[in-house]
């Protein structure tokens, strides 16, 4: 980098080397990106696939070259872990099982890989004094208070009922058959132990609480980079959907409402916290977009006008159908109902606010998902003739 960084304070930011564990996802992806062309830092990036970041490790000419490492390990079961941690000064941890079509039919693999996967990385950052920067999750929250006022409630026009605020909103979830809050709890548990490593043992860390990133790379296309039958989160449902020019599948009506923030905006963010330790070490953040909020509903019609647009197509004469929850998810499905974040703490902080429009980063992620997908689905849907 020709010039220095600065931090937030005005002072000169040192090179660091991360290990980022799940640096292959598409979290990890976009902070690869970021971290190789704007910043001099290192980057030990750890996952078991590298699909996502390829374009970053090869070929041996890229201006990063000798900045970024790959390591293919399983962290369940991989003693390079701790020496890995060992060598850098910050460790960021993305590594989970993050899809909700798996919270409750693999309750257990979903436990598993947000908590018990998530203790010895903990455990080795607290024992070496090592940073960390955890990523948990907006579920934490679960469900609003507002979900469980009466319909003509004057107080579910009041904020404190539905905006989550990192200090002062409870944690409510289902009850334990419905297994879509394993990941959540999960998420919780892992959040109080690191906490309580800080309070204990000195532990520096931040947690980052997302809320609804979205952008290219997102999960997989089902029967293009990923299993046919696969689910994926909504972002890559929808696009799989219009791209194979289906109805897209409103789960119980899609009244569920969400807010969207593009991952390019959200990696901002991150960078922030990764630079400026002082005012990011001790703290949980929210970090979402309170301006996108939609239903799922006005997602699906919004995703499909902007797909006519970047593809030239004409959509369905019925763009959506409805589905249950048990028909879409199997048993043991349940939904966060509302999801505006907080942002003061942030702002106090981190002075970051995120920029772009829920139209705008439809557009840009769905003109690359019809460049990246639409020719290898028209492919996979020529079906074989019988000879
Ligand atoms: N994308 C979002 O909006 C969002 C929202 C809330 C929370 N999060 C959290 O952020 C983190 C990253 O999410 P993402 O959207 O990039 O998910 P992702 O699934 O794209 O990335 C996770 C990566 O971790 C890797 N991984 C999982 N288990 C591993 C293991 N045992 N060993 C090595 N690598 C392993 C996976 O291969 C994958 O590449 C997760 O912890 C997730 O819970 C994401
Ligand atoms: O992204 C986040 O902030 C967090 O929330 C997500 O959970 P959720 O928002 O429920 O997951 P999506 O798959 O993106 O679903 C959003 C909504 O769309 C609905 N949906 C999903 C897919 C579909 O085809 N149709 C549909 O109506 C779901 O029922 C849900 O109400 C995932 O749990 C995590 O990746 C993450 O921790």
């Amino acid at each position: 980098m020709a010039t220095t960084r600065i931090d937030l304070d005005g002072r000169p930011i040192k090179p660091i080397t991360i290990c980022m564990i799940g640096a292959g996802g598409f979290i990890g992806s976009h902070l690869c990106e970021k971290l190789m062309s704007e910043t001099p830092h290192k980057v030990l990036a750890l996952d078991v696939y590298n699909d996502k970041i390829k374009h970053l490790l090869e070929p041996d000419s890229l201006p990063w070259a000798a900045r970024i490492h790959f390591h293919r390990l399983n962290i369940k079961h991989d003693s390079r872990l701790e020496g890995l941690i060992k060598m850098a000064d910050l460790t960021i941890n993305l590594a989970a099982i993050c899809t909700p079509a798996d919270y409750n039919t693999r309750p257990l693999d979903t436990i598993y890989s947000n908590f018990i996967d998530a203790l010895p990385v903990v455990k080795y950052c607290s024992e070496n004094n090592k940073r960390l920067i955890h990523f948990s999750t907006c579920e934490v929250y679960g469900k609003t208070i507002q979900s469980f006022l009466p319909k003509d409630s004057p107080l579910r026009q009041d904020p404190a009922c539905y905006v989550l605020k990192e200090d002062i909103s409870p944690c409510i979830f289902g009850s334990i058959e419905k297994q879509r809050w394993s990941y959540a709890c999960a998420k919780q548990l892992i959040e109080r132990l690191i906490y309580a490593e800080g309070a204990e043992n000195g532990l520096e860390f931040t947690i980052v609480r997302p809320f609804n990133w979205i952008g290219p790379r997102m999960d997989f296309i089902p029967g293009i980079d990923g299993p046919s039958e696969g689910v994926p989160r909504v972002l890559a449902c929808f696009s799989n959907n219009l791209l194979r020019r289906e109805p897209l599948k409103l789960v119980d009506g899609g009244q569920s409402q969400r807010t969207f923030v593009y991952i390019k905006d959200a990696i901002e963010a991150v960078l922030l916290m990764i630079e400026n330790p002082d005012r990011a070490n001790g703290h949980i953040f929210n970090v979402g977009n309170p301006n996108n909020e939609v239903t799922v509903r006005q997602l699906a019609e919004m995703m499909t006008k902007v797909y006519t647009k970047v593809s030239g197509e004409a959509a369905l004469e019925s763009p959506t159908i409805d589905v249950s929850s048990k028909e879409f998810y199997g048993e043991g499905y349940d939904d966060s109902d509302k999801r505006i974040p907080d942002m003061s703490i942030i702002n106090k902080q981190l002075g970051w606010n995120p920029k772009t429009s829920l139209w705008d980063l439809l557009e840009s992620t769905l003109t690359y998902q019809h460049r990246t997908y639409a020719e290898a689905i028209k492919k996979a849907m020529v079906k074989p003739t019988a000879s």
